[in-house]
């Protein structure tokens, strides 16, 4: 089991030697963050593949995923389209993310070396598939989208309604 006193090792290359490799910010993080070589411009709506100037080579057995950073989302909409973002073991090509910016109003502005994702590293299991006519039974059976209710209680703020516990974009 890893964990902050015995991480696993994973090699990495640094294709934009300027900036530095990820890092967790704080002991107990998940992820390591990942930063943008180029800047950007994303009008309302838009969406770009941004490269991140690094690339590993994890062990067997493990993938990293990238996610979106909740500040990010919070604070100016910005989502990964592929969230998460699956980079395989076996892949060697720079890291990238692809992000979207789902404000509808304001455009986001990134800068070279800003942190606009976070790698998270896990295990992952393979499987074997094998295939069978019926599949055993079981008490949700095939259940799912809602069958267990209660999404009437789910209350949605109106457009624009402003939430306090978001910090306002000046706060960045
Ligand atoms: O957010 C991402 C997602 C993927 N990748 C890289 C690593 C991953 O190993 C490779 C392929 O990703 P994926 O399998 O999700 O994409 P695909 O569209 O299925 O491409 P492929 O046919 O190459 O597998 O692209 C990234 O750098 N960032
Ligand atoms: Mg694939």
């Amino acid at each position: 089991m890893s964990s902050d006193l015995h991480p696993v090792d994973v090699l990495i290359r640094r294709i934009d030697e300027d900036l530095p490799v990820p890092a967790y910010e704080h002991p107990g993080d998940a992820g390591a963050d990942l930063r943008t070589t180029v800047d950007a411009v994303l009008e309302p709506g838009e969406r770009a593949v941004l490269p991140t100037g690094v690339a590993i080579a994890l062990p067997d057995g493990y993938a990293a995923f990238v996610h979106a950073r909740s500040g990010l989302a919070a604070r100016c909409g910005i989502a990964l389209v592929n969230a998460p973002g699956t980079v395989d073991a076996g892949y060697r090509g720079e890291i990238k993310v692809i992000v979207v910016n789902l404000d509808p109003r304001e455009r986001v502005v990134f800068h070279r070396g800003d942190r606009i994702a976070q790698l998270v590293v896990q295990r992952v299991e393979k499987v074997r598939f094998h295939e069978v006519a019926e599949l055993p039974g079981s008490a949700r059976a095939a259940g799912g989208f809602g069958s267990t209710g209660g999404h009437a209680a789910v209350s949605i703020p109106a457009a624009g309604q402003k939430d306090s516990s978001v910090p306002d974009r000046e706060g960045q």
